[in-house]
């Protein structure tokens, strides 16, 4: 697709003297549940409170389901589909629907990927690693069953999977549901003469799935687990390697997000796999940020990052390709979703200055999602990307995260002059709220509004504007509930609690000084989207937009 990169002035929307903040609270909806277990709604936040108040400059947006280009509308929103809609202001066929359509169709065992690793199946392994979970946020079980099927039809010999337990997108202890699953799939294949086993595993927190670089032990773990076969604990099989690890009825059961690493051996007590040259190995995952550094352990024959003692010189596909910029993997299953024409690159075009802050755990979330899935920049001049170091603890443990370091950041920027635009994401609402730690995830909250608040003061004081909003919920549903009659979930005495995302709608605020009293949002479009708030930021940045479809087009407009 070919745009037009020129920004024209908005007709009635002047151009603001001071900058705009765009304020992404990560994982923080507007649920219509609001009881004891809403930490949005139990949080002391009269910032937001104010906000939501405010007539004509505060609605909610669509962020779950096909709103943000997800296979349905029991899609709950995440960080990825969120941010590239955010950025991209672009309704996207994203990475599970693109699957799902290319096992549908069979263009997954058409296409060059397949034919790269078709080589290994008759004399060599073909290793599958990923997420084991139906949460549809980086995997899904039905699609890794799917390639598995179509691997051993198409003459796979020998099959391994190495897998994550999930706990986080899904209920913790469903990892072992999922295993027993996974285990009747492998048989089935073994049925038909295929040798296919599962052969190594660990928790999605502690093993394999780090992401921007956070903790490159994770992925250490993950390596030594999967390709040397080498792990703090061996057993005979996953399911009692997911119990023991699990020590459930102890004092300090461990959840499924954070298992150790194991490796299954066989009776001769050897690793049932260790990855070796010319075997195949598929990343089952479409969500790029957790697989993109074991995809460059995988690949690069350069690497530092940590000692990988052996570098097996494999044919390794990813279900996608994760990074558009680096091109990362060179090989994969599903070509991804394209995503151009994003704010970021309109904003490069016209000249103006970006300034963005995260904590690493959202940092590519608010450059790398929102570009597009590009790990670069536009124009490096223009654009200042400033990452915080995150904490390397369970986030519960430290709730505060670095909500007060991005919002000094965030001030200083908005203070300094030197940014049209400062873009900026709390990681709490979201982070906290994975852990299932009701009480840890209110306070969180009850900070991020205080950061938020202080932020919109330096607006004002610099005559900006803002727009504050969120990619999908999370701190606002920290119960798991009943479906008839949405009562939370009660086991042996105790409310059972809910890592996951949620379905809600985010909230969406505009204002500041800077903004003439008579900008308002547009009331006729019930049903807009993460995919509307590109448009309204350059609307609020006092330009036009005058984008084709899939563009959503102008959400901010004067009433
Ligand atoms: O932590 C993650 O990887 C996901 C949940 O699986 O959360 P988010 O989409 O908010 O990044
Ligand atoms: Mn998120
Ligand atoms: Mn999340």
């Amino acid at each position: 697709m070919s745009y037009d990169f020129q920004l024209k002035p908005h007709p009635k929307i002047p151009k603001s003297d001071g900058p705009l903040l765009v304020c992404v609270l990560d994982g923080y909806g507007e649920n219509k549940i609001k009881d004891d277990y809403n930490a949005v709604h139990v949080a002391d936040t009269p910032c937001t409170d104010a906000l939501r108040a405010v007539p004509g400059r505060f609605c909610t947006l669509q962020a779950h389901g096909k709103a943000v280009g997800l296979p349905s509308n029991d899609d709950m929103g995440n960080s990825e589909v969120g941010h590239n809609a955010l950025g991209a202001g672009q309704l996207i066929d994203q990475g599970a629907s693109l699957v799902d359509g290319a096992l549908r169709t069979g263009s997954l065992f058409s296409g060059e990927g397949w034919a790269y690793i078709a080589p290994a199946f008759a004399g060599n392994t073909l290793h599958f690693i990923g997420l084991l979970s139906d949460g549809g946020v980086h995997s899904r079980t039905d699609q890794l069953y799917g390639c598995l099927r179509g691997a051993a039809e198409r003459g796979a010999k020998k099959i391994r999977v190495h897998f994550l337990t999930d706990g986080r997108d899904v209920p913790d202890g469903s990892s072992l549901k999922f295993v027993e699953e996974l285990e009747g799939v492998l048989k089935e294949l073994a049925a038909t003469g295929c040798d296919a086993k599962i052969a190594s595993g660990g928790g999605r927190m502690c093993v394999t799935m780090d992401r921007y670089e956070a903790d490159w032990n994770i992925v250490k773990k993950g390596w030594d687990a999967h390709v040397l076969g080498q792990a703090p604990h061996y057993f005979k099989d996953a399911l009692s390697a997911l119990k023991e690890l699990r020590k459930e009825g102890s004092e300090k059961p461990v959840s499924d997000q954070w298992l150790d690493p194991f490796v299954i051996v066989g009776e001769d007590d050897k690793p049932v796999a260790t990855i070796e040259d010319d075997d195949a190995v598929v990343i089952f995952n479409f969500r790029a940020d957790r697989v993109i550094e074991l995809s460059k352990a995988l690949e690069y024959s350069e690497f530092t990052a940590f000692d990988r003692v052996r570098f097996p010189k494999t044919r390794f596909v990813g279900m996608m390709q994760y990074d558009g910029d680096l091109k990362l993997p060179t090989n994969y299953l599903v070509p991804p979703p394209a995503i151009s024409g994003t704010s970021g690159e309109f904003l490069a075009k016209n000249g103006l200055r970006t300034f963005v802050c995260s904590e690493t755990q959202k940092f590519g979330h608010v450059t790398f999602f929102w570009n597009g899935n590009r790990s670069g920049y536009f124009d490096e001049e223009l654009e200042t990307y400033v990452e915080i170091p995150s904490d390397t603890v369970p986030f519960n443990e430290l709730p505060d995260m670095k909500a007060r370091e991005i919002c000094e950041a965030g001030k200083e920027a908005l203070r300094s002059g030197r940014y049209d635009q400062v873009r900026i994401n709390f990681a709490n609402p979201d982070m906290v709220g994975h852990t299932g730690d009701l009480e840890a995830t209110v306070r969180c909250c009850t900070l991020v509004d205080k950061c938020v608040k202080e932020l919109l003061e330096v607006v004002d004081e610099m005559n900006g504007r803002f727009l504050v909003t969120s990619d999908h919920g999370n701190a606002d549903d920290m119960a798991q509930r009943e479906k008839k009659t949405l009562k939370p979930i009660v086991q042996e005495g105790k409310v059972v609690s809910l890592t996951s995302h949620t379905l809600a709608p985010v909230p969406l605020a505009i204002g500041g000084k800077g903004l003439p009293a008579d900008v308002k949002l547009r009331d006729d479009l019930p049903s807009a989207g993460l995919g509307n708030v590109a448009a309204t930021i350059f609307n609020l940045m006092g330009f036009e937009v005058s984008w084709a479809e899939p563009k959503t087009g102008n959400h901010c407009v004067l009433r």
